[in-house]
Protein backbone atom coordinates (compact mmCIF):
# COMPACT_ATOMS: atom_id res chain seq x y z
CA UNK A 1 0.00 0.00 0.00
CA UNK A 2 1.26 2.86 -0.95
CA UNK A 3 1.77 6.13 1.37
CA UNK A 4 0.78 9.83 1.52
CA UNK A 5 4.78 10.41 1.34
CA UNK A 6 4.65 8.27 -2.07
CA UNK A 7 1.34 10.34 -3.48
CA UNK A 8 2.10 12.65 -6.17
CA UNK A 9 1.75 16.54 -4.31
CA UNK A 10 3.18 15.21 -1.21
CA UNK A 11 6.54 17.29 -1.25
CA UNK A 12 6.92 17.62 1.61
CA UNK A 13 10.84 19.18 0.65
CA UNK A 14 9.19 22.19 -1.08
CA UNK A 15 9.47 25.34 1.25
CA UNK A 16 6.78 26.62 2.38
CA UNK A 17 6.17 30.14 1.40
CA UNK A 18 2.69 30.41 0.69
CA UNK A 19 1.22 31.54 -2.62
CA UNK A 20 2.17 35.49 -3.45
CA UNK A 21 1.87 37.35 -6.40
CA UNK A 22 -0.57 40.27 -7.32
CA UNK A 23 -2.62 40.69 -10.67
CA UNK A 24 -4.14 43.96 -11.92
CA UNK A 25 -6.16 43.76 -15.00
CA UNK A 26 -8.70 45.70 -17.01
CA UNK A 27 -10.87 43.83 -19.13
CA UNK A 28 -13.37 45.50 -21.23
CA UNK A 29 -16.36 43.24 -22.66
CA UNK A 30 -16.54 43.20 -26.54
CA UNK A 31 -18.97 45.42 -26.70
CA UNK A 32 -17.10 47.78 -24.95
CA UNK A 33 -19.97 48.81 -22.53
CA UNK A 34 -18.84 46.80 -19.38
CA UNK A 35 -15.68 47.37 -18.00
CA UNK A 36 -13.86 44.74 -15.24
CA UNK A 37 -10.56 45.38 -13.32
CA UNK A 38 -9.33 42.54 -11.54
CA UNK A 39 -7.39 43.68 -8.84
CA UNK A 40 -5.76 41.74 -6.14
CA UNK A 41 -2.59 40.92 -4.11
CA UNK A 42 -2.06 37.56 -2.85
CA UNK A 43 -0.13 35.90 0.23
CA UNK A 44 -1.99 32.64 0.35
CA UNK A 45 -1.24 29.63 2.19
CA UNK A 46 1.65 26.84 0.63
CA UNK A 47 -1.06 24.48 1.60
CA UNK A 48 -4.45 23.13 2.45
CA UNK A 49 -7.38 24.17 1.13
CA UNK A 50 -8.13 28.06 -0.16
CA UNK A 51 -11.72 28.69 -0.40
CA UNK A 52 -12.79 31.17 -2.83
CA UNK A 53 -15.93 32.57 -2.21
CA UNK A 54 -17.68 35.44 -4.39
CA UNK A 55 -20.89 36.89 -6.36
CA UNK A 56 -21.20 35.73 -9.87
CA UNK A 57 -19.00 38.48 -11.92
CA UNK A 58 -16.73 38.93 -8.63
CA UNK A 59 -13.58 37.62 -10.56
CA UNK A 60 -12.93 34.02 -8.95
CA UNK A 61 -12.43 32.63 -12.09
CA UNK A 62 -10.38 35.28 -13.85
CA UNK A 63 -8.18 35.17 -10.86
CA UNK A 64 -7.56 31.22 -11.14
CA UNK A 65 -7.11 31.73 -14.89
CA UNK A 66 -4.58 34.51 -14.33
CA UNK A 67 -2.70 32.11 -11.56
CA UNK A 68 -2.89 29.45 -14.80
CA UNK A 69 -1.27 31.56 -17.22
CA UNK A 70 -4.17 31.04 -19.50
CA UNK A 71 -5.20 34.94 -18.93
CA UNK A 72 -2.47 36.97 -19.73
CA UNK A 73 -1.93 39.88 -16.79
CA UNK A 74 1.33 41.08 -18.46
CA UNK A 75 1.70 43.35 -14.68
CA UNK A 76 1.02 40.14 -13.04
CA UNK A 77 3.44 38.29 -10.64
CA UNK A 78 3.30 34.73 -9.01
CA UNK A 79 5.32 32.55 -6.84
CA UNK A 80 4.01 29.09 -5.68
CA UNK A 81 6.34 27.77 -2.21
CA UNK A 82 9.37 29.37 -3.70
CA UNK A 83 9.08 28.97 -7.67
CA UNK A 84 8.67 32.12 -9.56
CA UNK A 85 5.82 31.42 -11.74
CA UNK A 86 5.72 34.96 -13.34
CA UNK A 87 7.31 38.23 -13.11
CA UNK A 88 5.64 41.80 -13.64
CA UNK A 89 6.61 43.01 -16.67
CA UNK A 90 9.19 40.20 -17.49
CA UNK A 91 8.42 38.01 -20.27
CA UNK A 92 11.27 36.17 -20.09
CA UNK A 93 10.56 35.30 -16.26
CA UNK A 94 6.96 34.60 -17.08
CA UNK A 95 6.10 30.79 -17.10
CA UNK A 96 3.87 29.93 -20.40
CA UNK A 97 0.81 27.93 -19.71
CA UNK A 98 1.99 24.97 -20.28
CA UNK A 99 4.76 25.27 -18.25
CA UNK A 100 3.67 25.99 -15.03
CA UNK A 101 3.23 22.93 -13.11
CA UNK A 102 -0.11 22.92 -12.06
CA UNK A 103 -3.51 21.00 -12.18
CA UNK A 104 -6.77 22.37 -13.58
CA UNK A 105 -10.04 20.63 -12.69
CA UNK A 106 -13.20 22.53 -14.02
CA UNK A 107 -16.91 22.56 -13.91
CA UNK A 108 -16.91 20.33 -16.81
CA UNK A 109 -14.70 17.42 -16.24
CA UNK A 110 -13.70 17.70 -19.85
CA UNK A 111 -12.06 13.93 -20.77
CA UNK A 112 -11.71 12.72 -24.03
CA UNK A 113 -15.07 11.35 -25.29
CA UNK A 114 -12.99 8.79 -27.53
CA UNK A 115 -10.52 7.54 -25.00
CA UNK A 116 -11.43 4.92 -21.81
CA UNK A 117 -11.30 6.35 -18.30
CA UNK A 118 -7.55 5.11 -18.05
CA UNK A 119 -6.26 5.88 -21.16
CA UNK A 120 -7.58 9.47 -20.17
CA UNK A 121 -5.09 8.96 -17.39
CA UNK A 122 -2.55 7.73 -19.08
CA UNK A 123 -2.63 10.61 -21.26
CA UNK A 124 -2.04 12.62 -18.26
CA UNK A 125 0.90 10.88 -16.69
CA UNK A 126 3.07 10.85 -19.91
CA UNK A 127 2.79 14.71 -18.97
CA UNK A 128 3.56 14.88 -16.40
CA UNK A 129 6.08 17.30 -14.12
CA UNK A 130 8.29 14.23 -12.77
CA UNK A 131 7.73 10.52 -13.48
CA UNK A 132 4.56 8.85 -12.13
CA UNK A 133 5.53 5.89 -10.23
CA UNK A 134 3.31 2.98 -10.03
CA UNK A 135 2.32 3.09 -6.31
CA UNK A 136 1.55 6.88 -6.93
CA UNK A 137 -0.46 5.77 -9.96
CA UNK A 138 -2.13 3.24 -7.61
CA UNK A 139 -2.45 6.13 -4.85
CA UNK A 140 -4.24 8.55 -7.09
CA UNK A 141 -6.82 5.76 -8.34
CA UNK A 142 -7.50 4.70 -4.57
CA UNK A 143 -8.14 8.14 -3.22
CA UNK A 144 -10.53 8.83 -5.84
CA UNK A 145 -12.21 5.30 -6.10
CA UNK A 146 -12.33 4.78 -9.52
CA UNK A 147 -10.44 1.86 -10.21
CA UNK A 148 -13.46 -0.23 -10.81
CA UNK A 149 -14.45 2.45 -13.66
CA UNK A 150 -11.09 2.30 -15.30
CA UNK A 151 -11.83 0.55 -18.40
CA UNK A 152 -15.19 3.05 -18.81
CA UNK A 153 -15.92 5.34 -21.30
CA UNK A 154 -17.01 8.71 -20.27
CA UNK A 155 -20.26 8.80 -22.06
CA UNK A 156 -20.79 5.38 -19.63
CA UNK A 157 -20.08 7.46 -16.41
CA UNK A 158 -21.96 9.60 -14.20
CA UNK A 159 -20.97 13.27 -13.57
CA UNK A 160 -19.62 12.67 -10.34
CA UNK A 161 -17.80 9.46 -11.92
CA UNK A 162 -16.41 11.78 -14.15
CA UNK A 163 -15.52 14.65 -12.07
CA UNK A 164 -13.50 11.69 -9.75
CA UNK A 165 -11.34 10.38 -12.78
CA UNK A 166 -11.28 14.52 -13.98
CA UNK A 167 -9.38 14.87 -10.44
CA UNK A 168 -7.24 11.75 -10.87
CA UNK A 169 -6.00 13.35 -14.21
CA UNK A 170 -5.28 16.46 -12.88
CA UNK A 171 -3.42 14.86 -10.08
CA UNK A 172 -1.33 12.65 -12.14
CA UNK A 173 0.80 15.54 -13.86
CA UNK A 174 1.96 15.98 -10.33
CA UNK A 175 0.74 19.42 -9.63
CA UNK A 176 2.65 21.57 -7.36
CA UNK A 177 -0.55 23.82 -7.43
CA UNK A 178 -4.16 22.16 -8.00
CA UNK A 179 -6.88 25.06 -9.03
CA UNK A 180 -10.71 23.82 -9.13
CA UNK A 181 -13.32 25.82 -10.49
CA UNK A 182 -16.38 24.81 -9.01
CA UNK A 183 -15.82 21.30 -9.81
CA UNK A 184 -19.02 20.56 -8.45
CA UNK A 185 -21.29 23.18 -9.76
CA UNK A 186 -22.59 20.62 -12.62
CA UNK A 187 -23.53 18.05 -10.12
CA UNK A 188 -26.62 17.35 -8.99
CA UNK A 189 -27.26 17.46 -4.98
CA UNK A 190 -27.02 13.63 -4.56
CA UNK A 191 -23.86 13.60 -7.05
CA UNK A 192 -22.37 16.40 -4.91
CA UNK A 193 -22.85 14.67 -1.53
CA UNK A 194 -21.39 11.54 -2.98
CA UNK A 195 -18.24 13.32 -4.21
CA UNK A 196 -17.31 15.28 -1.18
CA UNK A 197 -15.94 12.64 0.77
CA UNK A 198 -13.22 11.80 -1.81
CA UNK A 199 -12.74 15.66 -1.91
CA UNK A 200 -11.91 15.40 2.18
CA UNK A 201 -9.59 12.83 1.30
CA UNK A 202 -7.82 14.55 -1.22
CA UNK A 203 -7.46 17.36 0.98
CA UNK A 204 -6.00 15.54 4.03
CA UNK A 205 -3.92 13.57 1.63
CA UNK A 206 -1.90 16.45 -0.21
CA UNK A 207 0.59 18.93 0.73
CA UNK A 208 0.11 20.81 -2.11
CA UNK A 209 -1.71 23.97 -2.09
CA UNK A 210 -5.31 23.78 -3.06
CA UNK A 211 -7.30 26.88 -4.72
CA UNK A 212 -10.95 26.22 -4.67
CA UNK A 213 -13.79 28.50 -6.05
CA UNK A 214 -17.47 27.65 -4.97
CA UNK A 215 -20.67 29.39 -4.64
CA UNK A 216 -21.58 26.67 -2.01
CA UNK A 217 -21.03 27.76 1.94
CA UNK A 218 -21.43 23.88 3.03
CA UNK A 219 -18.79 23.26 0.30
CA UNK A 220 -16.39 26.47 2.10
CA UNK A 221 -16.77 24.53 5.52
CA UNK A 222 -16.30 21.04 4.68
CA UNK A 223 -13.34 21.75 2.89
CA UNK A 224 -11.71 24.92 3.43
CA UNK A 225 -8.91 25.71 5.45
CA UNK A 226 -8.42 29.43 4.71
CA UNK A 227 -11.18 31.50 2.88
CA UNK A 228 -11.35 34.53 0.34
CA UNK A 229 -13.97 36.66 -0.60
CA UNK A 230 -13.92 38.36 -3.56
CA UNK A 231 -16.29 41.34 -4.51
CA UNK A 232 -15.54 43.23 -7.87
CA UNK A 233 -12.59 42.15 -8.87
CA UNK A 234 -11.18 42.88 -5.22
CA UNK A 235 -10.46 40.72 -2.15
CA UNK A 236 -13.12 41.75 0.60
CA UNK A 237 -12.11 39.73 3.28
CA UNK A 238 -9.70 37.05 3.67
CA UNK A 239 -8.51 34.88 6.64
CA UNK A 240 -8.89 31.35 8.15
CA UNK A 241 -12.23 29.90 6.91
CA UNK A 242 -14.14 29.06 10.30
CA UNK A 243 -13.11 32.66 11.86
CA UNK A 244 -14.71 34.36 8.65
CA UNK A 245 -17.62 31.91 7.81
CA UNK A 246 -18.42 32.47 12.12
CA UNK A 247 -18.88 35.87 11.44
CA UNK A 248 -22.66 38.38 11.78
CA UNK A 249 -21.28 40.49 9.16
CA UNK A 250 -20.07 37.80 6.61
CA UNK A 251 -20.87 40.36 3.89
CA UNK A 252 -23.08 37.56 1.51
CA UNK A 253 -26.64 37.00 2.50
CA UNK A 254 -25.92 33.53 3.86
CA UNK A 255 -29.61 33.31 4.89
CA UNK A 256 -30.22 30.38 6.28
CA UNK A 257 -26.59 29.17 5.64
CA UNK A 258 -25.65 31.60 7.95
CA UNK A 259 -23.73 29.74 10.86
CA UNK A 260 -20.11 28.98 12.89
CA UNK A 261 -17.68 26.19 12.87
CA UNK A 262 -16.18 25.10 15.55
CA UNK A 263 -13.07 22.81 16.27
CA UNK A 264 -13.52 20.28 18.58
CA UNK A 265 -12.36 16.77 20.09
CA UNK A 266 -13.96 13.74 20.34
CA UNK A 267 -13.93 13.22 24.16
CA UNK A 268 -15.94 9.73 24.50
CA UNK A 269 -18.20 7.15 22.73
CA UNK A 270 -21.19 5.57 23.86
CA UNK A 271 -22.02 2.96 22.46
CA UNK A 272 -25.44 2.60 24.05
CA UNK A 273 -26.55 5.70 22.83
CA UNK A 274 -24.35 6.06 19.86
CA UNK A 275 -23.50 9.20 20.11
CA UNK A 276 -20.50 10.91 20.85
CA UNK A 277 -19.03 14.35 23.26
CA UNK A 278 -16.92 16.24 21.70
CA UNK A 279 -15.25 18.88 23.60
CA UNK A 280 -14.45 22.60 22.74
CA UNK A 281 -13.22 25.71 23.85
CA UNK A 282 -16.76 26.68 25.31
CA UNK A 283 -17.99 23.39 26.43
CA UNK A 284 -18.87 20.03 24.86
CA UNK A 285 -21.84 19.03 22.86
CA UNK A 286 -23.75 15.17 22.05
CA UNK A 287 -23.37 14.35 18.22
CA UNK A 288 -24.51 11.24 16.62
CA UNK A 289 -21.61 8.66 16.89
CA UNK A 290 -20.15 8.99 12.84
CA UNK A 291 -17.22 6.17 14.21
CA UNK A 292 -13.98 8.70 14.61
CA UNK A 293 -11.99 7.66 17.34
CA UNK A 294 -11.83 9.12 20.72
CA UNK A 295 -9.10 11.91 20.27
CA UNK A 296 -9.58 12.75 17.12
CA UNK A 297 -9.83 16.26 15.87
CA UNK A 298 -12.88 17.26 13.99
CA UNK A 299 -14.70 20.49 12.60
CA UNK A 300 -18.70 20.87 13.36
CA UNK A 301 -21.12 23.34 11.77
CA UNK A 302 -23.59 25.17 13.62
CA UNK A 303 -26.19 27.07 11.76
CA UNK A 304 -27.75 29.85 13.53
CA UNK A 305 -31.06 28.65 12.81
CA UNK A 306 -30.75 26.05 14.87
CA UNK A 307 -30.34 27.27 18.21
CA UNK A 308 -33.45 28.96 20.19
CA UNK A 309 -32.98 30.59 23.61
CA UNK A 310 -34.24 30.03 27.36
CA UNK A 311 -33.89 32.43 29.98
CA UNK A 312 -33.39 29.24 32.02
CA UNK A 313 -32.51 26.07 31.46
CA UNK A 314 -35.37 24.06 30.22
CA UNK A 315 -34.40 20.29 30.95
CA UNK A 316 -37.88 19.05 29.61
CA UNK A 317 -36.65 18.91 26.24
CA UNK A 318 -35.78 16.47 24.08
CA UNK A 319 -32.63 18.94 22.83
CA UNK A 320 -29.66 17.40 24.16
CA UNK A 321 -27.34 20.23 23.71
CA UNK A 322 -28.12 23.30 26.06
CA UNK A 323 -25.22 25.57 26.77
CA UNK A 324 -25.09 28.38 29.03
CA UNK A 325 -24.16 31.71 26.75
CA UNK A 326 -23.89 35.36 27.37
CA UNK A 327 -24.91 37.77 24.53
CA UNK A 328 -22.15 39.69 23.30
CA UNK A 329 -23.36 41.71 20.30
CA UNK A 330 -26.90 42.02 18.46
CA UNK A 331 -27.03 42.65 15.26
CA UNK A 332 -29.21 43.66 12.54
CA UNK A 333 -30.24 40.82 10.28
CA UNK A 334 -31.08 41.55 6.06
CA UNK A 335 -34.58 40.49 7.40
CA UNK A 336 -36.32 43.26 9.14
CA UNK A 337 -38.16 40.46 11.14
CA UNK A 338 -35.25 38.94 12.76
CA UNK A 339 -31.75 39.80 14.40
CA UNK A 340 -28.85 38.44 14.92
CA UNK A 341 -26.93 37.10 18.21
CA UNK A 342 -23.39 36.39 19.24
CA UNK A 343 -22.88 34.34 21.95
CA UNK A 344 -20.19 33.59 24.33
CA UNK A 345 -20.18 29.95 26.13
CA UNK A 346 -20.25 31.38 29.81
CA UNK A 347 -20.39 27.34 31.26
CA UNK A 348 -17.34 27.01 32.71
CA UNK A 349 -14.82 29.83 34.10
CA UNK A 350 -11.93 28.46 32.71
CA UNK A 351 -13.67 28.08 29.33
CA UNK A 352 -14.94 32.11 29.21
CA UNK A 353 -12.28 32.98 27.12
CA UNK A 354 -12.44 30.46 24.47
CA UNK A 355 -12.49 32.18 21.11
CA UNK A 356 -15.48 29.76 19.59
CA UNK A 357 -18.51 31.55 19.85
CA UNK A 358 -22.35 30.79 18.28
CA UNK A 359 -24.20 33.00 16.89
CA UNK A 360 -27.97 32.76 16.97
CA UNK A 361 -30.96 34.40 14.73
CA UNK A 362 -34.06 34.60 16.61
CA UNK A 363 -37.02 37.20 15.69
CA UNK A 364 -37.14 41.06 16.81
CA UNK A 365 -40.27 39.89 19.07
CA UNK A 366 -38.75 37.39 20.59
CA UNK A 367 -35.69 39.52 21.53
CA UNK A 368 -37.88 42.01 23.01
CA UNK A 369 -40.10 39.96 24.83
CA UNK A 370 -37.48 37.78 26.54
CA UNK A 371 -36.06 41.39 27.39
CA UNK A 372 -32.30 40.04 26.18
CA UNK A 373 -29.68 42.60 25.76
CA UNK A 374 -25.63 42.79 25.50
CA UNK A 375 -24.65 41.13 28.63
CA UNK A 376 -27.75 38.74 28.69
CA UNK A 377 -27.05 35.42 30.82
CA UNK A 378 -28.78 32.80 28.52
CA UNK A 379 -29.21 29.12 27.56
CA UNK A 380 -28.60 28.28 23.66
CA UNK A 381 -30.50 25.34 22.88
CA UNK A 382 -29.22 23.58 19.80
CA UNK A 383 -31.18 21.70 17.65
CA UNK A 384 -28.86 20.13 15.16
CA UNK A 385 -24.80 19.81 15.05
CA UNK A 386 -23.35 18.28 11.72
CA UNK A 387 -19.80 17.39 11.54
CA UNK A 388 -18.32 18.42 8.48
CA UNK A 389 -15.08 17.18 8.61
N1 LIG B 1 -11.91 37.79 -21.41
C1 LIG B 1 -12.76 38.67 -20.88
N2 LIG B 1 -13.03 39.82 -21.50
C2 LIG B 1 -13.85 40.72 -20.96
N3 LIG B 1 -14.48 40.55 -19.78
C3 LIG B 1 -14.27 39.43 -19.12
C4 LIG B 1 -13.39 38.42 -19.61
N4 LIG B 1 -13.38 37.41 -18.72
C5 LIG B 1 -14.21 37.78 -17.72
N5 LIG B 1 -14.73 38.98 -17.95
C6 LIG B 1 -15.62 39.72 -17.05
O1 LIG B 1 -14.98 39.75 -15.81
C7 LIG B 1 -15.94 39.69 -14.76
C8 LIG B 1 -15.56 38.57 -13.80
O2 LIG B 1 -15.82 37.31 -14.40
P1 LIG B 1 -15.45 35.94 -13.69
O3 LIG B 1 -15.89 34.85 -14.61
O4 LIG B 1 -14.05 35.97 -13.27
O5 LIG B 1 -16.39 36.01 -12.40
P2 LIG B 1 -16.77 34.85 -11.40
O6 LIG B 1 -16.67 35.46 -10.04
O7 LIG B 1 -15.94 33.64 -11.65
O8 LIG B 1 -18.28 34.59 -11.80
P3 LIG B 1 -19.16 33.25 -11.70
O9 LIG B 1 -19.31 32.98 -10.24
O10 LIG B 1 -20.45 33.65 -12.34
O11 LIG B 1 -18.43 32.18 -12.44
C9 LIG B 1 -17.30 39.50 -15.40
O12 LIG B 1 -17.93 40.73 -15.43
C10 LIG B 1 -16.94 39.02 -16.80
O13 LIG B 1 -17.93 39.41 -17.71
Amino acid sequence: MATDREFPGSQSHVPMHGIVGHFHLPLQSSTGDRQFALNVKLDLPGRGVTGIFGPSGSGKTTLLRCMAGLQPCDNGSLSVNGEPWQLAHNPRKTLAVHRRPLGFVFQQPSLFPHLSAEQNLAFARKRAWQEVAPAEYERVIDLMGIEHLLGQFPANLSGGEQQRVAIARALLVKPRLLLMDEPLASLDQMRKREILPYLEKLHRALDIPIIYVTHSVEEIARLADHLLLMDSGKIQREGPAASILSRTDFPVQLGDDLGVLIQARIAERNSEWHLARAEFDGGHLWLRDSGEAAGESIRVRILARDISLTLNEDTRTSILNRLPVRVQEISADRDPAMVLLRLQPSGDQTMAHGESHLIARITRRSLQELAITTGSELWAQIKSVAIVR
